[in-house]
Formats: structure tokens, C-alpha cells, sequence
């Protein structure tokens, strides 16, 4: 994880997938900065849309109560002994209050006694985490080559990284953390083609297919002129899992190059020039000084500036047993003076509750796509309608002509119906002033698209409204299943196979019909806020 799991930053990288941020806590405050973000790809997390005049855009409903959670079981096999007393011990990291359970089958981190907000619960020092700093070098040379490194995604030096230290084993400083990493990290890019289609949800399953690609790619790459000589290639599998052990625990954040005692040292060797310069009689200590102060705070600016478009990426042991949940704030930063990585506690916790963090505001895409899992009724979730005009052309009231559609295609928001960001609280403005236009008459659409920017008559918006319901129910029916058959799986209900027997749901299954149901839900509540 992050020193809080990466947020999305700038363009979309070729990767396909936006860094995580970090950020760092400059000094001791009442409450910790946020330090890094687990990295998201942009757009999923759309800020909420303006209510709409026409009723299109209800207003945004209050978030739900957060889920019961299932009881704590303190976990206590070898692997998780062996952990612990590594990070007591050689790894230096502190922790109080926190131990490793399992929550419903799912491993993260309970309370062992109630915890006030602001208690520091992990704080990792930087040499026991595994850090990407910018322009690193080769940080797996027993395995790749520089040449490698220099041309390889940020998520693939760390992959090597992760594997060079797993096969060191007993050897690698951080052996026993690599012993008890998940063997099969379940996310989507590891799933069958069957099992990413159960997420029935054409925009995401489009996206795994890409990753897959992707990740088929940096292996051959790798496999073809990668390899260090001497060294023996990683299988795909171990690549593969490399991968996605860095995608769901890396955090990310704002770089900076010095640590404290790199300063101090810097100031030291600052002084003794000024000391020697003026002993010299080379200047007199006042410009020896005024000198010195501005080298110093030239080095500090330059730095702070640096840190803003530099990116530094980091899995913490331990604080990488923190599940996410949406309605905590707690993130992972960077304290500057410790030069370590920490956890402060954003709430309350009871003893035995399950202590999560946020890997940033993140909408069940990405949470699906990069950590394998989705929130129920997550309020950050949205729906990417794919080619929207395609329903449009049996929307019966008023079919599309394609000559209208050549022309949306042919002006400033022709790409504004290929991949529609639907909250639940509406369509994005720009949907909206492309549907207007296409379903205008004649007479009004030669105004061209800019006169639709804002709702129309009343009848204009009335047949808009229509056709939005139209589309989201057209999306809704194609999806392969309702949403009550989902629930009934779930709730193992589901058809029967052969003679009554019911197969039980497999985790990436089960994670897949979770995932679709919620998808249907935002598009439900899309339908319900248009009153369809
Ligand atoms: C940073 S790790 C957290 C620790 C992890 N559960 C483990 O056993 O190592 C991220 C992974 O934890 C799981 N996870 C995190 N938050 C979750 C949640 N709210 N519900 C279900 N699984 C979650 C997902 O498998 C995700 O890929």
C-alpha cells in the first residue's frame, strides 16, 4: 500500500493505469497528511454532477450506513508468527494495536484493544519497505537488464524488484514478509476468459482484456531481451503474480529526494565551508553565512518543487494487511523526520473491529480491475456506458438518423457518447447536450451542437429524459442477468445444477456476480432518479 494507495495523476499513463500519490508530513501535526494513494486510472471517480433544471440530475442522496462486518480470527499459522517477529525485530517496525485476522476469510487487521483516533498504529521505516524512487536504477539487477529497467512501467520494475526477493528467500532483507505474500492474488487480469466475462459489464471487461495484453506484452518483452545475463527468466505465472501483488499494494506519492539527516548532513558540510571560508580569511562570515542560508533554502525549494511532479512508490509491510473501506479516511504518509512510512488511526476502532484504510476515493472499477474486490453501495461507483448511440437507434419515439450522428461525430463533442461517466446521480453535462442535439428536430439541430448546452423546452427534456431511460434500460437488460438472479447466487440460491445439487460460487465468481450486482444497482438508481 501507500503511505496511502495511489491516486490518479496527469494523463493516462501508456500503462493504462494512473499512479498512486503519496504525500509526506513536513512535521508533527494533530492530524497526518495523507502520504500516498493507491493508483487509480482517471475518470473513475468523477466529481458529482450539478443537479439538473430539466430533473435529469437529481440531487445526490446521502451516503449508506457502512456494512456489518464479520467477526475477527486472530491468525497465528507459522508463516504470520514468522512475519511478525521479522517486523519486531529486524525490520524495525512499530505497530500497537493492530494484530492479523481474518474477516469472513478475508485477511486484514483487527483491533486488540479500542483505539482513539490519532494513535499511531504502523510506522515502517523506509529500509524495510520496497521503494521506487524516479529515475532509480536497476533495482533487480540479478534479474533484469538496465536496458529493461529503463523502458519498463513503474508496476514492472517493482514486480522484478518483488521477485528478485523472493527468490533470494532467506536471504532477502525482507524474506519473510515475501513468504507471506497471497499466493493467488485474485484480481481480474489472472482470471480465466470465462470468469472476466461473468462481470458481464462490457467497459471493465474490456479494460482487464487490455491489462491482460499488457502484461502478455512486458512478459515477452522481458522474456525476448529482458533478462540479465546468467539469470534465469521468471515463469509468466510468477511474472504475473508479481504484477498483481504491486497493483493491490502499492501506494504512491510526491517524491521527495532527502530525508532529514541527508539535510542535516548537507547543512553540515555547508557550515564547515562557511567556518573554513571565513578562517581563510576567503569572505567574511556575514557573506559567508548570507551564502550559505541561500544554498540551503535554494536546496529546500528546489526539492519542494521537484516533489511535486516526481512520484515515489512504495509497498509497506504490514501496513499492507490494511483492507480498504470507502468510509474511512485513514491513509498511509510519509513522516519526513522518521523517514518512514505510518498509519494514524482516522476514528475510533473497538476491539476486535477490523481497522481499514482508503486506498483513495475510488469507484468499484478500479477497486475490481486492480484489487479484485467491490464495496456494496459504494457512493464513488459510476457506470461507463460504451457506445451509447448504438441504443439510441431503436429508441422508438424518434429513431436516430444517421446523418445527425455523423455530424455530433463531425463536432467539438463527438466523443462525448462513446464512454458516458454515469453517476447515480445523472449523466455529465456533455452527454446530456449531445442527446439533446441528436434528438432535436430538423429546424433546431442546424443551430448546431453549442445551442444545446442548456436543458430545452419542456417537451425537448421530456423526450431526453425518455431516451435517457430508454438507453440505461436497454444497458440494463443486455447485461446477461437481473439484478434479483445476482442477489440469488449470492445468496446461494442460484439455479440448480443436475440433480438439485448447487455448485458453490468460486472466489473470482463470486467476487465477479458481487461486482455486476452493484453495477445494476447504480444503473437501477440512475432509472429511479428519472422516475422511470
Ligand atoms: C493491500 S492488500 C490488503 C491485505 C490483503 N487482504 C491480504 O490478505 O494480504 C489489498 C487486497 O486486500 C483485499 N481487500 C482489500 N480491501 C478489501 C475489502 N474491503 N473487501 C474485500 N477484500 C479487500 C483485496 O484482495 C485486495 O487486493
Amino acid at each position: 500500500m501507500h503511505v496511502a494507495h495511489s491516486s490518479a495523476l496527469g494523463a493516462r499513463p501508456a500503462s493504462g493505469t494512473p499512479a498512486p500519490s503519496l504525500t509526506r508530513r513536513h512535521a508533527p501535526a494533530p492530524t497526518p497528511a495523507p502520504l500516498l494513494r493507491h493508483p487509480r486510472p482517471l475518470g473513475a471517480t468523477p466529481s458529482p454532477l450539478p443537479p439538473s433544471p430539466s430533473g435529469t440530475n437529481p440531487p445526490p442522496a446521502s451516503p449508506p450506513p457502512p456494512a456489518k462486518q464479520p467477526p475477527a480470527v486472530l491468525l497465528d499459522d507459522a508463516r504470520t508468527q514468522a512475519f511478525m517477529s521479522w517486523a519486531r525485530g529486524p525490520a524495525s517496525i512499530k505497530f500497537s494495536g493492530v494484530r492479523p485476522s481474518t474477516f469472513g476469510g478475508v485477511r486484514g487487521l483487527a483491533a486488540s484493544a479500542d483505539l482513539a483516533p490519532e494513535r499511531l498504529l504502523v510506522e515502517v521505516p523506509r529500509r524495510s519497505a520496497l521503494v521506487l524512487a524516479p529515475a532509480a536504477r536497476n533495482g533487480a539487477p540479478g534479474l533484469v537488464t538496465d536496458a529493461w529497467w529503463k523502458g519498463a512501467p513503474w508496476f514492472a520494475k517493482m514486480g522484478a524488484m518483488l521477485i528478485e526477493q523472493k527468490r533470494a528467500s532467506g536471504a532477502s532483507p525482507l524474506g519473510p514478509w515475501v513468504a507471506q505474500l497471497p499466493q493467488d492474488p485474485a484480481v481480474p487480469a489472472l482470471w480465466s476468459d470465462q470468469q472476466v466475462a461473468a462481470l458481464q459489464y462490457p467497459h471493465l471487461i474490456q479494460l482487464v482484456r487490455e491489462q491482460q495484453k499488457e502484461w502478455r506484452d512486458l512478459y515477452d518483452t522481458l522474456k525476448r531481451e529482458g533478462v540479465a545475463a546468467g539469470a534465469s527468466p521468471p515463469s509468466r505465472e510468477e511474472f504475473q503474480w508479481a504484477l498483481a501483488v504491486v497493483r493491490s499494494r502499492t501506494f504512491s506519492g510526491p517524491y521527495i529526494g532527502s530525508t532529514l539527516s541527508d539535510r542535516l548532513r548537507l547543512a553540515g558540510v555547508v557550515g564547515a565551508l562557511v567556518a573554513a571560508n571565513t578562517a581563510l580569511g576567503l569572505a567574511d562570515l556575514a557573506t559567508s553565512a548570507s551564502a550559505a542560508l541561500a544554498v540551503l533554502v535554494f536546496n529546500v525549494l528546489y526539492e519542494l518543487l521537484l516533489s511535486q511532479s516526481l512520484k515515489q512508490y512504495a509497498i509497506c509491510p504490514l501496513i499492507d494487511l490494511f483492507n480498504h473501506s470507502g468510509t474511512v479516511q485513514s491513509e498511509v504518509s510519509y513522516n519526513y523526520f522518521g523517514d518512514s512510512y505510518e498509519v494514524v488511526a482516522a476514528r475510533e476502532f473497538k476491539q476486535g473491529e477490523q481497522v481499514f484504510i482508503s486506498y483513495g476515493a475510488q469507484s468499484n472499477d478500479s477497486l475490481m480491475q486492480f484489487y479484485g474486490f467491490s464495496e456494496q453501495d459504494n457512493p464513488k461507483d459510476v457506470y461507463v456506458l460504451r457506445d451509447t448511440a448504438r441504443w439510441l437507434a431503436a429508441f422508438p419515439p424518434a429513431p436516430l438518423a444517421p446523418t445527425r450522428l455523423a455530424a455530433l461525430r463531425a463536432s467539438s463533442l463527438g466523443g462525448a457518447l462513446e464512454q458516458v461517466v454515469v453517476q447515480r446521480e445523472g449523466f455529465p453535462p456533455e452527454a446530456l447536450q449531445a442527446l439533446r442535439f441528436l434528438l432535436a428536430p430538423e429546424g433546431e439541430a442546424a443551430k448546431g451542437v453549442a445551442a444545446f448546452d442548456k436543458p430545452g423546452p419542456p417537451e425537448a427534456e421530456a423526450l431526453l429524459a425518455a431516451a435517457l431511460a430508454h438507453l440505461v434500460g436497454a444497458e440494463l437488460g443486455a447485461l446477461g442477468s437481473s439484478l434479483q438472479e445476482d442477489q440469488a447466487l449470492l445468496a446461494g440460491a442460484g439455479p440448480a445444477e443436475g440433480k438439485g445439487k448447487r455448485r458453490a460460487l468460486s472466489g473470482p465468481e463470486a467476487a465477479a456476480v458481487a461486482f455486476r450486482a452493484e453495477k445494476k444497482k447504480v444503473l437501477a438508481g440512475v432509472l429511479s432518479s428519472l422516475g422511470a
